[in-house]
C-alpha cells in the first residue's frame, strides 16, 4: 500500500495545526522537525519507505524556519544515492501576513523536491477569489503550488481558519489519491 508522511516543523503550533489537517487528508504519518531541527528515531527510514513526501514549515523572514532548513541540509545523504528518485512530493507553509512571502517556502519545498528526482503535486483546488469569498473557503489566498495558509500575528494556533485547514485537507488528500493511482 502506497503511503504518504508528512515531515514538518513548527515553532509556535500554527503550521503543526495544518500539518494535522494535511495528514488527516492524506492518511498519512507526520513526523516532527524539532527544535533543534533534528527528527525523532526512525524518522529517516519512515521518509525512505514513503511513496509521497509532503513538506511542511512556517515561513519565518521569508523563507522555511531553520530548522527545516538543517533537514533539507541532512537531506543531501539520500540525495547522493538519488534514493528519494520518483516520490511524490508537495508542501505547506503559514505565516503572519496574507502574503507574507510564503510563495518562496513553497518554491523552495519545490526545488529541494526536485534535486531530490521527485514529482511535485500543486494543491489543485480553484481559489475562493469572488466577493463573497470569507477565510471559511479553501484557497481563499489563491496559491496553487502547495497549500498555503495565514495565522494573523496576535491569533493562537487554535484560530487558524477553516478554510486554511480545509486547504490542508485538499492537499493531503490529493497527494494520497496521486501516490494510490502509481502504486508502490
Ligand atoms: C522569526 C520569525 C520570522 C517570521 N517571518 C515572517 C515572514 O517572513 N512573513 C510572515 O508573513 N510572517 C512571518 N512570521 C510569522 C510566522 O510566519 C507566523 O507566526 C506563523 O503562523 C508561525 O507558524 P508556527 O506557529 O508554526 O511557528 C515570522 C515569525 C517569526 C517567529
Amino acid at each position: 500500500m502506497p503511503h504518504t508522511i508528512v515531515v514538518y516543523h513548527s515553532g509556535y503550533g500554527h503550521t503543526q495545526r495544518l500539518a494535522q489537517a494535511v495528514a488527516e487528508g492524506a492518511g498519512a504519518q507526520s513526523i516532527a522537525i524539532d527544535a533543534d531541527g533534528n527528527l525523532p528515531e526512525g524518522g529517516w527510514e519512515a521518509l525512505q519507505a514513503a511513496q509521497a513526501i509532503i513538506f511542511g514549515a512556517p515561513t519565518y523572514m521569508g523563507g522555511p524556519s531553520w530548522q527545516f532548513k538543517k533537514f533539507a541540509d541532512a537531506s543531501s545523504k539520500p540525495w547522493f544515492s538519488q534514493s528519494w528518485k520518483d516520490k511524490l512530493f508537495a508542501g505547506f507553509t503559514c505565516s503572519a501576513s496574507v502574503n507574507g512571502d510564503k510563495q518562496v517556502t513553497l518554491d523552495y519545498f519545490f526545488h529541494l523536491a526536485m534535486q531530490h528526482g521527485g514529482l511535485w503535486v500543486g494543491l489543485g483546488h480553484l481559489p475562493s477569489n469572488t466577493k463573497a469569498a470569507t477565510r471559511n473557503d479553501a484557497n481563499w489566498i489563491g496559491t496553487f503550488s502547495g497549500a498555503a495558509a495565514q495565522a494573523p500575528a496576535d491569533a493562537s494556533a487554535g484560530e487558524m481558519f477553516a478554510g486554511d485547514l480545509e486547504n490542508g485537507r485538499i492537499l493531503g488528500q490529493r497527494v494520497a489519491q496521486l501516490a494510490a493511482r502509481l502504486g508502490a
